[in-house]
């Protein structure tokens, strides 16, 4: 069932900058990564689902209600984290949380203190004399308290530190078992890798890349490139029960794709033989990443 749908929604602003043709469809259950480099057209996404921008062409919707004219009806579904907070300073945390809460017509606070507990925050701070972790940190209760079924979140680790990014991960990992949706742009390998199903990659305001698990898979596998002295050694390799992507008879060179657990076994057989080089080829998933940022990788879909 499809949650989140986006269909050729442009935005242009001009001198090239903007979002155009962007289509992009989330699924119940679904975490689904939305990376880019800065001024990419992330955020310019994100607030036309919260029905703060107007589309120029194409369409968004969240559970078939139009975002632009239906924005009431979908917001008791969604919780929301922008990747710029902007709080009222004069207020407490918990002053501010419980001012969210009444205004969604929640009641029932457990959740929000499972989150402070959870995130390890102080909420009868000051807004004004918080850090930017601690306002992140009053953002994910404000996004998460009323347990909504489709969360989007902008960048909703930024001012987190390496700890509570993992606790915002196993945040992720929980709310993802409950089935609920979720949409979060990042710049941060680690946490896209560890939580999506499948990631887009914006540039330039246009959807360059979209890849599921099945495509994360290939990239968590290992190839190595091997050159052996003996052309029997050679030989003998490819009887052996390894996916061999390449062979050159010439070289003496095989490439070989394994999985995790099949490490041992590779190196078990290769002490046996004579071996001239060893080299992995870098083919994960942090290094198509890197690529696209340095602009290496442009394949459009
Ligand atoms: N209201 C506006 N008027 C003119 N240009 C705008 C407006 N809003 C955004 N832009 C431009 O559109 C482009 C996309 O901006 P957007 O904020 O969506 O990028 P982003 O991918 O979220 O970036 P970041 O990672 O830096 O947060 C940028 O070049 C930005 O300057």
């Amino acid at each position: 069932m499809t949650i989140i749908n986006i269909q050729h929604l442009t935005k242009d602003y001009g001198n090239n900058k903007g979002i155009f043709d962007v289509s992009l469809k989330i699924e119940k259950g679904e975490v689904f990564g939305f990376l880019g480099p800065n001024g990419a057209g992330k955020t310019t996404t994100i607030r036309h689902l919260l029905g703060f921008i107007k589309p120029q062409s194409g369409k968004a919707t969240i559970l078939n209600l139009d975002c632009w004219n239906q924005p009431k009806e979908i917001q008791k579904h969604l919780g929301y984290l922008p990747a710029e907070i902007a709080f009222p300073e004069n207020m407490t945390g918990t002053q501010l949380i419980l001012h969210a809460a009444k205004m969604r017509g929640l009641g029932d606070m457990t959740k929000a203190n499972q989150l402070i507990e959870m995130f390890d925050l102080d909420p009868s701070t000051q807004i004004k004399r918080m850090s930017k972790g601690m306002k992140q940190k009053v953002g994910i209760v404000c996004a998460f308290m009323h347990d909504p079924q489709i969360l989007i979140l902008d960048e909703p680790t930024t001012g987190l530190d390496p700890l509570m990014q993992s606790m915002f991960v196993k945040l992720i990992h929980q709310e993802k078992n409950k089935g609920k949706s979720i949409l979060m742009s990042s710049h941060l390998f680690e946490e896209i890798e560890g939580t999506c199903d499948s990631i887009a990659m914006i540039k330039q305001g246009k959807i360059i890349s979209v890849m599921n698990s099945q495509d994360f898979k290939h990239f968590s596998k290992n190839t190595f490139i091997i050159m052996f002295k003996k052309r029997s050694d050679f030989e003998s390799i490819l009887k052996e029960n390894f996916v061999i992507k390449k062979n050159d008879m010439e070289t003496l060179q095989v490439t070989v794709e394994i999985e995790d657990k099949q490490i041992n076994e590779l190196i078990r057989s290769l002490s046996k033989r004579e071996v001239t080089m060893f080299r992995e080829m870098k083919n994960s998933l942090e290094d198509h990443f890197m690529s696209f940022y340095k602009g290496e990788n442009q394949e459009h879909v």
